[in-house]
């Protein structure tokens, strides 16, 4: 496992080795004990997998609040995103600072991000299928979210009128929101 570090603290781009054969090819995608090595340690519960049919669509920013906050490890199963982690943990160096990263079924990519982090993903191509880990469950009232394009981030998404749900079309701006993370 390559482990990478990004420009935000304690986010991770991580590239499995990938072993290819006659048959095709195998990777680790997650080992708790080669994380451990170097330091990372995280308890991953959820597995989580959605499929996403346009181009364009765009599933964020979310977070889960207070206690329920998600670490997550994403990967693009089929296709091609272009993920965003914003760091939201108040006193972190790279506080409000975010990065994106395309992640895709070629390249093999994954994102580690801890909690305390905003989430996101944009769909670059077709049919696309975002495989996750979660080191929480799911927790219906703890789900929160915030706009897309929130001025105060400035996230370069590069689209303007992205496919969202009902629920992120109507996302908060973050001074109206309940978001609160201690580095
Ligand atoms: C995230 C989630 C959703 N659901 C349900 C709620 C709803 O009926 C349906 C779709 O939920 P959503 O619209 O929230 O799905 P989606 O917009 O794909 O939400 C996900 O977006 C990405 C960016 C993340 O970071 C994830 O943590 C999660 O928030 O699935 C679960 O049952 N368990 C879960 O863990």
């Amino acid at each position: 496992m390559n482990i990478i570090k990004t420009e935000l603290l304690d986010v991770y781009i991580l590239e499995p080795k990938v072993l290819g054969d006659s048959r095709g090819w195998f990777m680790e995608s997650w080992s708790k004990k080669t994380m451990e090595e170097v330091g990372l340690n995280y308890e991953f519960v959820q597995d989580n997998h959605s499929f996403s049919a346009q181009k364009g669509t765009l599933r964020g920013l979310h977070y889960q609040k207070g206690d329920a906050a998600q670490a997550k490890l994403v990967r693009c199963a089929k296709g091609a995103v272009l993920d965003v982690a914003v760091d939201m943990r108040e006193g972190s160096p790279t506080y409000k600072k975010w990065i994106a990263v395309e992640l895709t079924k070629e390249n093999g990519r994954q994102l580690l991000i801890p909690r305390g982090f905003l989430h996101g993903f944009l769909t670059l191509t077709d049919d696309v299928e975002f495989l996750y880990k979660a080191d929480n469950y799911y927790d219906l009232n703890a789900d929160r979210n915030i706009i897309w394009n929130e001025k105060e981030l400035n996230i370069n998404w590069g689209i303007d009128n992205p496919i969202v749900s009902d629920r992120d079309a109507k996302a908060p701006h973050l001074s109206d929101s309940d978001i609160y993370f201690k580095y």
